[in-house]
Parts: structure tokens; sequence; C-alpha cells
């Protein structure tokens, strides 16, 4: 599908496309770029990518371009890889929030260099290529973000190896992107972590903890995440994690009025709404919520 596949940040993510392209042949040869040396030296040894080498030597053969990294520093990298980059080189994101990023990176782009934004719904809590998993977009989403000048080629193979690592493309508009992921990605992190600093601010704490089940364990699995990544995401997406946040605050306050009011009827009516909706979600998601994969 691909000669030379060039990932920059071989990370989780990174990684886990490293190990999904090798061991589904998808590419002649996959190469790995990034500052953690100790990582990409794991990387390596765990088959993620063939070798190690730096952006200049890797991207001017490189046929796929892959930015895998925090999403404060993809348009550096971007940047950084410009002299180098030649026509005919397809380049991808994976980043969780797109804001103006694809704008940005079409308009830096020389001409037959095509950029096509990207975003897999699937992850894992740990950071690092320590915790790639080759299958860890199997039965996922996979959104790509192409605009008006996007090239159609592009585009295509993209979608080809989307589902070639067994993940299932859709495609939005960027600010489409970004508003859907605040409200079923950004606010459920945000309510997890909240949910556990309730806890955590109450004195009696480790009793709490202790008695917790799997309610508790179900709702708040993503808290265990990497706060760095994280913190990036809800600032680069603030404007719709803040109105995911309102739209989150009335359903609360709904309930909370029917509680204070003793109104059964209008209580049991959200829990049944939520109850239906719930069990309409499309059941797609043994990489992320399935327990049994996250301890092996
Ligand atoms: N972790 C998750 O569940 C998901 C993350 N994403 C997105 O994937 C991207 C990467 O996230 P993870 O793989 O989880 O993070 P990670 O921390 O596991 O990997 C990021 C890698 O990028 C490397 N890096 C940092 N600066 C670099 C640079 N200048 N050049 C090359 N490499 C550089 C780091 O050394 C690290 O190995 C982020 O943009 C995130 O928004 C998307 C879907 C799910
Ligand atoms: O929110 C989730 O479903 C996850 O647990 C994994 C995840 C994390 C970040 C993303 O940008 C996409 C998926």
């Amino acid at each position: 599908m691909f000669k030379k596949v060039v990932i920059a940040g071989v990370g989780l993510i990174g990684g886990s496309l490293g190990l999904a392209l090798t061991k589904r042949k998808l590419a002649e040869e996959v190469v790995g770029v990034d500052p953690d040396q100790d990582n990409l030296r794991l990387a390596v040894q765990l088959g993620a990518v063939r070798r190690a080498e730096v952006l200049a030597e890797a991207v001017p053969a490189a046929d796929l371009l892959i930015l895998a990294t925090p999403i404060g520093v993809t348009l550096g990298v971007l940047e950084m890889a410009l002299p180098y980059l030649t026509p005919g080189t397809v380049i991808t994101d994976v980043g969780s929030v797109k804001g103006r990023l694809v704008e940005r990176a079409e308009a830096m782009l020389p001409a037959g260099v095509h950029f096509v934004g990207g975003h897999p719904m699937a992850g894992r809590e740990v950071a690092g290529v320590a915790g790639a998993r080759e299958d860890l977009f199997d039965g996922a989403s996979y959104i790509l973000t192409p605009t008006p000048s996007t090239d159609a080629a592009a585009l295509a193979r993209l979608k080809l190896l989307v589902r070639a690592l067994g993940a299932r493309p859709v495609e939005l508009g960027c600010r489409e992107h970004d508003g859907a992921v605040a409200l079923i990605s950004h606010l459920p992190h945000l309510l997890a972590a909240t949910l556990v600093n309730t806890v955590a601010g109450e004195h009696t704490e480790e009793l709490l903890l202790k008695l917790a089940g799997g309610g508790f364990r179900d709702t708040t699995r993503i808290a265990a995440s990497n706060p760095a990544m994280w913190r990036d995401i809800l600032l680069t997406n603030r404007e719709m994690v803040l109105e995911a946040v309102q739209k989150f605050r009335q359903q609360l306050e709904h309930m909370e009025q029917s509680i204070r009011d003793f109104n059964r009827e209008e209580l049991v009516q959200s829990l049944e709404r939520a109850r239906d909706t719930r069990e309409a979600l499309p059941e797609n998601r043994k990489h992320v919520l399935c327990e049994k994969l996250q301890r092996r």
C-alpha cells in the first residue's frame, strides 16, 4: 500500500500505527522520528518501526508522513519537515483537536504534497510506545477532515489505509470534528476527572475508594489518562469544550431540580432517555472499554 511510511512521534498512537502497518504488511518500511531516544529504541525493539531516523533523512523518500506528536508541536514538526518534502508525499496527523491546523498545514505545503487531517477515535490510558497495540484501531471510527482543497487521491489512499487498519473512516469538517469530539470525548474526560476529584476531596476518600464498585470504575476509567495530553486538548479546544460544559450543566441542573422537587416522573424520564440512548450505542469499543484488554 505504501513504500516508506515515516511516523513522527512514535508514542502510543504513532507506535500502534507502526505496529499495525508492519504486522498487516501495509508498508514496505516504517521509520520513526522522535526526540525521546529511549522511546525510539523501544519502538524498534517492539517492531513498531524498522529503524530510527531524523526528519532530514526520513522525509525525502516518504510516501506517507504521519504526524503523531502532541498537538502543540505538530505544526512545528511539519515546518521542520518542509525543506525535505518531495512531490507525491501524503501527510496526515492524528491530533485530538483540529482547530486551524489543517488550514495552516495546507497553506504551508509545497505543490504536490497533500495534507489530510486524521483522528483515530481509539486510545488507551497509557502514554508512550510501551502501550502501543497493533489492534488498537480495530472497530474504531477514524475521522478524516478533508477540505475543499483536499487532493481526492490522497484522501482515497488514506481511506483505504484506515479500512486496512480495521477502522471505519468518517469524514467531517474541522469545526464539526472539534464540536463532536468536545461532546463525546473531551467532556467525558473532564467529567471523569471531576468525579474522581469529588471523591478525592472527601476526608473519607480511602474508605470511599475501597467501597467503589463497577459504576465508579466504569465512569472514571479515562481519568487515569495522560494529564499533559488532556491539558493540551482541553485548552486547544477551549471554545467547544466550554459549550459542551454549558450543555452538561443544563442537564445536571435539570436532574438536580427533579430531585429537589421530588419529581418522580421527570426523574424517571431523564433516566429512561439516558438508558435508551446508551443502549443504542454501537457495539464497537473492544479496544477502549474492554478491561481484559487493558490488563494484558
Ligand atoms: N492517547 C490517546 O488515547 C489518543 C491520542 N491522540 C492524539 O495522538 C497524539 C499523540 O498522542 P499519544 O500517542 O497518546 O502521545 P505519546 O506521548 O504516547 O506520544 C507522543 C510522542 O511524540 C513524541 N514527540 C514529542 N515531540 C516531538 C517532536 N518534536 N518530533 C517528533 N516526536 C515528538 C514524544 O517523544 C512521544 O514519543 C496527540 O496529538 C493526541 O491528541 C489521538 C487519539 C487517541
Ligand atoms: O475518549 C476515548 O474514547 C478514549 O478513551 C480514547 C481517546 C482519547 C483521545 C482521543 O482523541 C480519542 C480517543
